[in-house]
């Protein structure tokens, strides 16, 4: 393994500081005087002692809002386990640039910006919005061999870092994490089984909508890639070489930058939650800056947030990625502050508590 490049991420994850349980325990204080049952507000009270902790005080002031949309190819689309021809991962990546899909309607509605990043996209896609940080061509077939070199995965990793740290730099306080990845499920199913330990039978998904015998075929294809390396789930860089995508080790990176900068980050489906928790597997001390959005209609979403000990906002049945749901969590999480910050308290309010 390149020092320079390990060095570097050793770095990063000595920049994530533990968060402040004093100020996470002053939010919940105060959020016991307002008016309302302790606790009737549920999760929007959990996620604002979360956001309290992080910020190390009451209340963190997160308008300045980014998803950032990982892109990659996968090598293992030629095994034909998607719905979709593998064009559609750089013709998306176009439609992001242009603000047609549907993450990008979504982050407007929530006041975010979007940020396409080129992690692994097959063939160069030139737009002055688009941000270049490519690593690899196209992973290879991860039936046939490693679908990356741990250099790559390093190198993908710190890429995912870079975006967060400038993004911080620029003042964005909130991050989520998006992808675009024909064949990209495939690969979370086959890291999910290695961090999970589940057969591939209960990780392996529908994605973009195959048929029962796509399916069936979809299995065997995980299951032959994880006899071929035998991945060591403490392992979890090798893993990302030997049954990850570009975007996975990206949003790995976006994943510690965020915690490294204080931040907290809002996670996405299924692909997002398997980079999640090989996050988690690198360094245990990213979980308290993480936000689970929704829960994806994908086999073994839930399964792979238990792992994490995370449990999501919402449940809309969608399966999408890009960062749709994790964009639509930002409503939450505005919503749980603006309700710390100005419902009334008993006191205030003239409310009988006892
Ligand atoms: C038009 C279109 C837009 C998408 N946006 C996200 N995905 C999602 O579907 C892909 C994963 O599914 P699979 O593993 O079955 O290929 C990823 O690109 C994911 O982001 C899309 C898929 C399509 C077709
Ligand atoms: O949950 C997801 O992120 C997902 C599910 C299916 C297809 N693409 C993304």
């Amino acid at each position: 393994m390149e020092t320079g490049n390990c060095k570097e991420i050793a770095y990063m994850l000595g920049r994530i500081n533990a968060v402040d349980e004093g100020a996470a325990a002053s939010a919940q204080r105060h959020s016991d005087q307002l008016t309302k049952p302790p606790g009737s507000l549920g999760k929007l009270e959990a996620i604002a002692y979360q956001l309290a902790g992080i910020h190390g005080g009451l209340w963190p002031d997160l308008q300045r809002k980014a998803v950032v949309v990982m892109a990659a190819d996968h090598g293992v689309c030629e095994e034909g386990i998607s719905a979709f021809p593998q064009e559609v991962t750089s013709q998306m990546v176009l439609n992001f640039l242009s603000g047609g899909a549907a993450v990008n309607v979504l982050a407007k509605q929530a006041g975010a910006d979007v940020f396409c990043v080129d992690i692994g996209v097959k063939s160069a896609i030139d737009h002055p919005d688009l941000l270049q940080h490519n690593i690899v061509r196209g992973t290879a077939n991860m039936t046939k061999e490693a679908a990356m070199s741990l250099e790559q995965v390093l190198r993908a990793i710190l890429a995912g870092v870079k975006v967060v740290d400038e993004l911080a730099e620029q003042g964005y306080q909130l991050f989520a994490t998006g992808e675009m990845g024909i064949g990209n499920t495939t690969a979370s199913a086959a890291l999910a089984s290695v961090f999970t330990g589940l057969h591939p039978g209960l990780t392996v998904g529908r994605g973009t909508g195959i048929d029962d015998k796509g399916w069936l075929k979809k299995v065997e294809v995980v299951e032959k890639a994880l006899a071929l390396h035998s991945p060591d789930p403490k392992e979890p860089f090798l893993a990302l070489a030997q049954v990850g995508g570009a975007e996975i080790a990206g949003l790995v990176g976006v994943i510690i930058g965020a915690a490294a900068n204080g931040c907290p980050v809002v996670i996405d489906g299924y692909i997002s939650s398997v980079a999640a928790l090989a996050a988690v597997r690198i360094s245990e001390h990213v979980q308290p800056y993480l936000i689970a959005s929704h829960l994806s209609q994908e086999q073994g979403h839930a399964k792979v947030l238990e792992a994490m000990g995370l449990s999501p906002m919402i449940d809309l049945d969608m399966r999408l990625g890009e960062g749709t749901g994790a964009v639509l969590g930002f409503h939450f999480i505005d919503a749980s502050l603006k309700l710390m910050q100005e419902m009334a308290t008993f006191e205030s309010a003239g409310i009988s508590k006892e």
